[in-house]
């Protein structure tokens, strides 16, 4: 098998949909999921390149393989659930520090998944209030009438912090409204576009970091030990 060119890794609380995602993509259904144990990973073909896709598991009894799991990324996909707040901020407390160990030009992705679940919510709000789908009335022009309990701009201000976290300018990285997606595993919405989008920004990626050779290490076994001196370091 040829070693893949670049690796991507899906990152998030348990139960947002991190396998859903990667299931709707690759092989094109829904399936039932059981909760991730360890990580799994796809290949993925994409242009003259072989890209791996790295799902991992959200419980918490895993969360130390997370890092491992994100060593040398070329983008990581943060993955939270639109219903629940939570999952979001878990992004910043639980996940964002294990992306300490990706490349340093990552890419991220912001995703909140499980949108069905809104218009939904939506639908059966409008209908127990007398509204049709259709109906006039209903929210502005068929606009879902229960707000999203978390909306675009929260995972915009998560981009906006995640850049300063790593200390990026904005300048040199992709804006935040590219990166911030709203996905459903269950109706395939956004998901082509989600990973399709991202397969084509790190092919950039890839390329520089081909051409900067490997990484460079230092060998601790050359570095000489400095000689004592009675006196101390100042000596
Ligand atoms: N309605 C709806 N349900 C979804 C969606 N994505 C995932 N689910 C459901 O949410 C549950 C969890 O999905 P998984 O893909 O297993 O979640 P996960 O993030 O991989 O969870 P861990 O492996 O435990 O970290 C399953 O019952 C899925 O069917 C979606 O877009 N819409
Ligand atoms: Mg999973």
């Amino acid at each position: 098998m040829r070693k893949p060119d670049g690796k991507i890794v899906l990152l998030g609380d348990m139960n947002v949909g991190k396998t859903s995602l990667l299931q709707r993509y690759m092989e094109r259904r829904f399936p039932d999921t059981v909760s991730t144990v360890g990580g799994a990973f796809y290949l993925k073909p994409w242009r003259s390149y072989n890209i791996s896709i790295w799902d991992t598991a959200g419980r918490e009894q895993f969360h130390g393989l997370g890092s491992m799991y994100c060593r040398g990324a070329v983008a990581v996909i943060l993955i939270y659930d639109v219903n629940h707040p939570q999952s979001l901020l878990e992004l910043e407390d639980r996940f964002l520090g294990l992306t300490d160990t990706a490349s340093t030009d990552c890419l991220f992705a912001i995703v909140g998944n499980k949108v069905d679940l809104v218009e939904a919510g939506a639908a059966d709000s409008r209908e127990k209030e007398g509204h049709g789908p259709g109906t006039a009335g209903g929210g502005g022009g068929g606009s879902p009438k229960v707000p999203k309990p978390v909306q675009l701009e929260d995972a915009v201000a998560l981009y906006n912090k995640i850049l300063k976290y790593k200390m990026l300018d904005e300048k040199d990285v992709p804006a935040a409204e590219q990166m911030c997606f709203e996905t459903s595993a269950k109706t395939g919405y956004n998901v082509d576009l989600l990973f399709e989008t991202l397969f084509d920004m790190v092919v950039p990626v890839i390329l520089r970091q081909r051409a900067q050779g490997p990484p460079q290490t230092v060998d601790v076994t050359s570095c000489k030990t400095p000689r004592r001196t009675r006196s101390g370091c100042c000596s």
